[in-house]
């Protein structure tokens, strides 16, 4: 069994304005199962929490991420809020996946990330391992009109290409995707940026090559090769009708996110991340966000929560 559990208020914490002056003030949390999203705003943007570490347990990783959303919110609510008075920001509460049955959590997002897009609302999903980009994007798909593209641009030190033959998990969920897409006769369009070469074997580099996969290196991956990114990037955004954008925390380098899975020591940084942002933002192409393996048992004095946090903050502030 999975559940769905609305967010209690209380959970939004933090230095008291009394005039919205902080994210915690200005959030509403509503029971997505029972309500409908606030209708007259200009600009909307919903939070939703899939609180899974059952993907990385299966993907032998060390658990924890099953409370990295809540790490994330808590970080969030103590940030200033500089959104138009007009634009909503709604916390929908989390999927719990209680009983390991990865797949069943997998498409019960998939159905909520529909119900928000259908409400004309930005999602952003807070992982949770990185299986969530498996039933993230299916809600993107099923919400389009089937011939309307979706480009995956990945920020992450892994492919996330492994086969799912023995069940999914965090490392398997854009192979899947693929398998979907050429069943389909759909195109497979997926940048990664941030690849590290000593965390990716041969197995992995080869079925990126044979699905067609573009990617950086995390070598590359940095502000001083900025032409280079955003040649790749631009030519990869221009070919799609959509983005859906994954931060996988675990390819920043572990200076700034100890707080994963499988931690980065040369991983990449935050500005390169920003940079890479706006551009994919002033395409007005960004569908959805999620911020995926949040791992709040090895994070360092919340660093990496407030990492993710601060992310969000750009992107919310930035569309
Ligand atoms: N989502 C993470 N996936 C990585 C984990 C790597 C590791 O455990 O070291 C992967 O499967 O490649
Ligand atoms: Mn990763
Ligand atoms: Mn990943």
């Amino acid at each position: 069994m999975n559940r769905y559990l609305e967010t209690n208020p209380e959970f939004w914490s933090g230095r008291k304005s009394g005039k919205k002056l902080y994210l915690h003030e200005k959030v509403q949390c509503i029971n997505i199962e029972r309500e409908s999203l606030p209708k007259k705003s200009k600009k909307s943007f919903t939070l939703l929490s899939y609180a899974c570490d059952e993907g990385v347990k299966r993907n032998q990783g060390r658990v924890g991420a099953f409370d990295g959303p809540q790490a994330i919110r808590k970080a969030l609510a103590k940030l200033p809020n500089h959104l138009e008075k007009s634009t909503s920001l709604v916390d929908a509460g989390t999927l719990e996946c209680i009983d390991g049955k990865l797949e069943n959590i997998q498409t019960h997002l998939a159905e909520k990330v529909v119900q928000l897009l259908q409400q004309d609302s930005f999602p952003v999903l807070l992982g949770g391992g990185h299986d969530i980009a498996y039933g993230h994007y299916n809600g993107i798909k099923n919400h389009l009109e089937n011939n309307e593209t979706i480009g995956i641009i990945n920020f992450d030190a892994h492919f996330d290409l492994r086969t799912n033959k023995n069940g999914n998990n965090s490392g398997t969920p854009f192979f899947q995707i693929a398998e979907d897409c050429k069943k389909d006769s759909t195109p497979f369009n997926y940048l990664c940026l941030g690849i590290r070469k000593d965390a990716n074997d041969k197995t992995l580099f080869k079925m990126a090559s044979d699905l067609g996969v573009s990617y950086i290196e995390n070598n590359t991956f940095k502000t001083h090769y900025a032409k280079q990114v955003v040649q790749v990037v631009l030519d990869f955004i221009r070919e799609v009708d959509h983005i859906y954008v994954t931060i996988d925390l675990d390819g920043f380098s572990s200076a700034y996110a100890s707080g994963v899975s499988a931690p980065s020591p040369m991983g990449f940084s935050p500005d390169i991340v920003l940079e890479t942002m706006q551009m994919i933002i002033d395409s007005k192409k960004l569908i959805s966000l999620d911020i995926a393996e949040m791992n709040p048992k090895y994070d360092r004095d919340h660093q990496t929560a407030k990492l993710a946090a601060s992310l969000i903050h750009f992107v919310i502030h930035q569309i």
